[in-house]
């Protein structure tokens, strides 16, 4: 099935609030159509004569050692949209040797998760995504859980001070989870009863010093996610930050945002090789990932597409979504002439109307 035809599977299969809820944006959706839109207007610049008959695709990241340059974006509640939930996404993505990024809004604990990835490869990269929390307590007890179930990275979300104002969400009601289907890595914490989305605390004054002494609880990588200024991109590093995820959250938060990959290369400029970037946000093909690797991406994460595949197949599903952006991004790499991911450069990418 092509992506597409994935899509319109899950559409059929779900509830259409749950469908609403993975599908839609903040306010208008316009950062949510700018991240698409943005997309079509890049092109490559093929070079010739120089490629090889086997190409080798594979990143290290902090966290992630020879990994496929497409990762699973930390999205919330599997188990709403497959009742295998994070344990299929888990084994799809550690059978891809793609990253997996849980966390907070898993509706699977931390453990079960990496097990679950165990048993599709021997050393999968789980990581485990927070917010930062209003209490320290309960950042500290959620980078335990996630240390000691093998997670070998963290991801912290920048981007939410508050909760996005998703317009379809407010129509349809939806503000908790079915029976069942509970935020399970929050179980037990100061002051967190799971089950309803408000039941994630966002922290409206969270500050460079909050991520900051996140990065000194621990001795993994502490990733930064939803960075689209290239000042904050500087913080970022000066603060301790392993990589950086250029996101506007798939136009979910603040719906004025600018496209994500648009942000990519003044945020690549800022960093300057200290530490990688990653790109999210309306990846959707093949040639996608290799301009954002072109602008200077070390990866991209998927989204809306990973849950689409599951909604539709559970576990197959995920594996085709992946399988296909991967098939798809080496074949293009190839008609590049690249032997490698570095072999792609901005010189080769174009940008305009007349892009397509
Ligand atoms: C249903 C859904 C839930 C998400 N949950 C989270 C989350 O809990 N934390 C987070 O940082 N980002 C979350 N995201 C944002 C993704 O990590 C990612 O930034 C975005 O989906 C990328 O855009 P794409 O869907 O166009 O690929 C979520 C996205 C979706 C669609
Ligand atoms: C508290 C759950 C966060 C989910 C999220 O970030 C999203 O729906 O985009």
């Amino acid at each position: 099935m092509t992506l597409g035809e994935l899509h319109d599977a899950a559409r059929a299969a779900l509830d259409p609030v749950h469908y609403d809820y993975v599908a839609g944006g903040a306010g208008e959706e316009r950062a949510l159509a700018a991240n698409g839109r943005a997309f079509d207007r890049y092109a490559l610049l093929p070079r010739v004569l120089r490629g090889a008959a086997r190409r080798d695709t594979a990143v290290d990241l902090p966290g992630a050692r020879r990994a496929a340059p497409v990762m699973v974006a930390p999205t919330a509640f599997h188990r709403l949209l497959h009742p295998d939930g994070e344990r299929a996404t888990a084994r799809a993505a550690a059978a891809e040797g793609a990253v997996l990024v849980t966390g907070v809004a898993a509706t699977t604990a931390v453990p079960a998760v990496v097990a679950a990835a165990r048993e599709a490869a021997p050393d999968p990269a789980v990581w485990f995504l927070l917010y930062p929390h209003p209490r320290r307590e309960v950042t500290e007890a959620l980078v335990r859980r996630a240390e000691e179930a093998g997670c070998s990275a963290l991801v912290v979300t920048a981007d939410s001070p508050r909760f996005g104002r998703r317009t379809r969400d407010l129509r349809n009601g939806f503000d908790d989870l079915p029976p069942g289907c509970a935020a399970e890595n929050m179980r037990d914490l100061p002051g967190a009863p799971p089950g309803a989305l408000t039941d994630i605390p966002m922290h409206p004054a969270a500050s460079w010093r909050d991520f900051a002494e996140t990065v000194g609880m621990t001795s993994l990588p502490v990733w930064i996610k939803g960075v689209l200024h290239p000042a904050d991109a500087r913080l970022a590093v000066e603060h301790g930050a392993a990589g950086v995820i250029v996101s506007n959250h798939g136009g979910r938060q603040c719906d004025t945002a600018a496209a994500s990959v648009d942000c990519l290369p003044a945020v690549v400029d800022a960093v300057a090789g200290a530490v990688p970037v990653v790109l999210d946000g309306g990846v959707r093909r093949g040639g996608d990932v290799a301009v954002a690797l072109a602008l200077g991406a070390a990866a991209v994460g998927v989204g809306r597409p990973v849950l689409w595949g599951l909604a539709a197949k559970g576990a197959a599903g995920v594996r085709e979504v992946l399988r296909t952006l991967l098939d798809e991004y080496d074949h293009t790499l190839a008609l590049c002439g690249g032997r490698r991911n570095a072999d792609l450069s901005a010189d080769m990418v174009v940008r305009g109307d007349a892009a397509w």
